[in-house]
């Protein structure tokens, strides 16, 4: 009976492909290994999902090849992709695709081969010229079509690929090597001494430069190409002319990654207060159960939930497990990571965006063989190939960053953490200080446990905060700071505190305005408004990188009366500078952060407090620690507002606590100053009040008769087009489609997206709510059944029209 193997590829088509498996590689096959099979004309790379003996109704082509010997894709991690590409219905494909580094997963080039059955006797003279270059010169698809293009070895060339004599074979696009730098060390023979008693005899030189290069480093070897610093008085040729003279000789080494440096200091574990202690008792329970438990851990801004996690993950590290935690991208600081790096060391494995390729895969390695066992990252890390997985940790639980939106899989982490762990018998501590109403949700229905922590540690308190109602202080503005603020920024100056403002939008000013008409220019290629960036004078479109140079006159109108309105932190931090001109101001967002390790130095130089005001986006909300701060400023509370969502004031809520947070961790105390023009909206109230609880009994009363998440899971389908009536009427026959096949369930739409125009493409939006109980099989087979229905009904119609699926769709 021959054996079969079902064939994961990367495309967005929710199917495997069977192939049967050759005699001779049926004792190596195995799930999880990638091979190579005939697909199209070429061999593809795919992932065995299955191995089985169930013979297919069609004629199959065989394995070609294995390429891992090893699997790379564990058993759980097979079953979790599945799970994935079920419940947020995206292909198997796509998800391993996302689960995987580079190097491991299919990213990949084409190279050609010569046929093993080819006879080169009976070639042609041409032919065997093509023959012998490919033999000698490794060579991709696309580079062959050049070499040959044009001369008349073109024809023969495409005729040896039709009649199979060269294939096309995919190969991974990383080879899997590791970074290495040189690290210089005495040649032999040579050393401290002599080099001491070689600089002291007669025959030295002064004009020989390197002397001093000598005297400098000598007692310094080994040293590290990455450790010669830029105010050195010698650089890399200079040790090139010592290596010339034979002093010094060089050996390659594996590069230090950026964790290398950071102090590691066990014993420094704080004692847990009593508070924390109770929670982390009913975590060490399931723990040593091993018994799959879900965790809330509710605690205030500064409640000390890291000292938690660290404890708890070192008793799962103690039992020779591993974890995995969790963090929004923009909080994986050096802050965050360093916590954790000074308890648990080089067991750390950090996976963030900003590593290259090369980074990223040797931290999977170092998870896969064991030799590491905690993974830190965003996201994506829910899928580190951490061995003997006991506890999952998800800090900030109600980031919208957590959920992927584009490319499918569309994925949360937090679903996907509690699946993962549930599979392994493992924890999921999931925290907050503004839990999301998913999670109170959960909590509510005991579906999850609740553990809280009410306050902050030690004798620090919440901070106070301060409503300021912009209309009222229209007299009393210094820049854009009402005088409340200003003058408690100024105190705060005088005492050595330190302030945070959040200014929660980019650029030098927002964007500009007719004073006559009231028209805001909009991008052709998104219909958002346009920002303004003075630096540049542009008009900028941030979804799609659209710009142009700012108007003279108003398009509209023609009025020259334009003003610029609102303002960004750039303009902010002008102002600033001239409100205090003897404090330090440093800008962070994501113009200031762009460049690798701006991020890093930028909160060095604040915590280190070299200076004094902090002015910045969103970023400057997430878990930042400094306990000297005891000042923060909202610029302006309502911007979130403005955004079209039913999320919206939820989402307000949440960065006004979280920077709110910010303020007063010390044993100093904090006063937080939100300026708005909306005092009496409740989310402004209750954030002053710290009253999260109160926030979501009201926020969830007035989703409950809408029937909003967290009573009801959104999904949304996305229509895309160039073609705007296409989309369209697209969209209408999929609404029609999910009503008959889902009688009874209400459907939103269709509608044009919010941002309906984006990269030359019309989107439009249906939307069904669906009853929460529902489960992954329920989900992927009602799906399965909608587009069979839609596809029916748009046959050999609307073929330019994409549709995506966004199963627990949050904006
Ligand atoms: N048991 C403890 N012993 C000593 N210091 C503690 C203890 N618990 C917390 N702290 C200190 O209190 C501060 C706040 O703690 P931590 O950053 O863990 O709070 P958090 O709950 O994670 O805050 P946020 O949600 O605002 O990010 C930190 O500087 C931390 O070191
Ligand atoms: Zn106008």
């Amino acid at each position: 009976m021959s054996t079969f193997v079902d064939v994961a590829l990367p495309a967005a088509v929710r199917k495997q492909f069977t192939y049967h498996v050759p005699k001779d590689l049926e004792n190596s096959i195995q799930t999880g290994q990638r091979v190579w099979i005939p697909f199209r004309n070429y061999n593809a790379i795919g992932v065995i999902v299955r191995v089985h003996k169930k013979t297919p109704a069609f004629k199959t082509r065989p394995v070609r090849k294995i390429l891992d010997e090893k699997p790379i894709l564990s058993k759980e991690l097979l079953e979790l992709t599945e799970w994935i590409s079920k419940f947020y219905y995206s292909s198997w494909g796509e998800t391993i695709q996302a689960a995987l580094p580079a190097g491991l997963n299919f990213v990949s080039r084409k190279y050609l081969t010569v046929s093993e059955n080819i006879d080169v006797s009976k070639l042609g003279e041409e032919q065997f010229e093509i023959v012998k270059d490919l033999q000698e010169n490794k060579t991709t698809l696309d580079e062959a079509k050049k070499r040959w293009k044009g001369t008349g070895l073109n024809k023969v060339f495409s005729k040896l690929l039709k009649d199979k004599k060269i294939e096309v074979w995919e190969e991974p696009d990383l080879k899997v090597t590791v970074a290495t730098e040189r690290e210089w060390i005495w040649a032999d023979g040579k050393d401290r001494d002599s080099a001491k008693i070689f600089l002291d005899s007669e025959e030295v030189n002064e004009k020989l430069k390197w002397t001093s290069a000598l005297a400098d480093i000598r007692e310094e070897l080994p040293l590290r190409q990455s450790e010669i610093s830029d105010d050195s008085i010698f650089n890399s040729y200079t040790l090139k002319k010592l290596q010339d003279e034979g002093w010094i000789t060089f050996r390659e080494v594996e590069k230090k990654t950026e964790i290398d440096h950071l102090e590691f200091d066990p014993k420094s574990i704080k004692t847990l207060n009593e508070d924390q202690q109770k929670a982390f008792e009913e975590i060490r329970e399931s723990l040593t159960k091993e018994e799959f438990t879900n965790y809330l851990l509710f605690g205030i801004t500064g409640s000390g939930k890291t000292e938690v996690y660290i404890h708890a993950l070192k008793q799962v590290v103690e039992s020779g497990k591993g974890g995995i935690v969790l963090v929004p991208e923009i909080a994986l600081t050096p802050q965050t990571v360093s916590r954790f790096y000074r308890i648990f060391g080089d067991k750390i494995a950090v996976l963030h965006s900003r590593m290259n390729n090369r980074e990223r895969l040797r931290a999977w390695k170092d998870l896969n063989s064991g030799k590491k066992s905690i993974a830190i990252g965003p996201r994506s890390a829910v899928f580190a190939p951490v061995q003997n997985l006991g506890l999952i940790i998800l800090d900030e639980e109600h980031d919208s960053s957590y959920k992927q939106i584009d490319p499918a899989p569309r994925y949360h982490a937090r679903e996907t953490a509690i699946v993962r762990a549930s599979m392994n018998n493992a924890v999921v501590i999931t925290g907050s200080a503004t839990p999301s109403m998913q999670a109170l949700n959960m909590a509510a229905k005991e579906k999850c446990e609740l553990l809280e922590l009410t306050k902050r540690h030690a004798e620090a308190v919440l901070p106070e905060v301060k409503i300021l109602d912009l209309k009222q202080y229209k007299g009393a503005m210094r820049g854009e700071l009402a005088v409340p603020l200003f003058m408690a920024m100024e105190e705060a100056l005088e005492k050595n505190e330190q302030i945070i403002l959040l200014y929660n939008r980019r650029g030098y000013a927002s964007y500009i305005q007719c004073e006559d008409c009231g028209h805001i220019p909009e991008s052709p290629e998104s219909s958002v408004s346009l920002t303004y960036h003075k630096r540049k004078n542009l008009l900028m479109d941030h979804y799609t990188g659209y710009s142009r140079r700012k108007d003279m006159n108003c398009e509209k109108c023609g009025s020259a009366n334009l003003k610029i309105q609102g303002s960004g932190t750039q303009n902010i931090e002008e102002q600033l500078e001239d409100l205090f001109p003897d404090a330090n101001i440093i800008r962070f967002d994501r113009d200031s952060t762009s460049r690798k390790g701006a991020h890093e130095r930028i909160l060095k130089t604040f915590g280190e407090g070299k200076a004094d005001i902090m002015i910045g986006t969103q970023l400057v909300a997430k878990g930042l620690d400094f306990p000297n701060v005891t000042v923060v400023g909202v610029v302006n509370a309502d911007t979130e507002l403005a955004f079209p969502s039913f999320q919206a004031t939820e989402r307000m809520y949440q960065l006004l606590s979280q920077v709110s947070g910010r303020s007063g961790r010390g044993d100093k105390p904090g006063t937080v100053f939100l300026q708005t023009r909306q005092p009496d909206n409740p989310a402004l109230k209750f954030a002053r009040d710290h009253d999260h609880r109160g926030f979501a009994r009201q926020e969830m009363e007035f989703r409950k008769p809408l029937y909003y998440p967290p009573y009801s899971r959104l999904i949304r389908f996305e229509l895309k087009s160039a073609k705007d009536h296409e989309v369209n009427m697209a969209a209408h026959i999929l609404k029609k489609s999910i009503e008959s096949v889902v009688s009874g369930v209400p459907v939103l739409g269709p509608s044009p997206a919010a941002i309906h125009w984006m990269n030359k493409k019309f989107i439009w939006e249906v939307m069904m709510k669906i009853d929460t109980e529902k489960g992954v099989n329920y989900i992927e087979l009602m799906l399965d059944k909608i587009m069979a229905v839609y596809e029916a009904d748009i046959k050999g119609k609307f073929s330019s029209v994409r549709v995506n699926v966004n199963v627990d769709a949050i904006q």
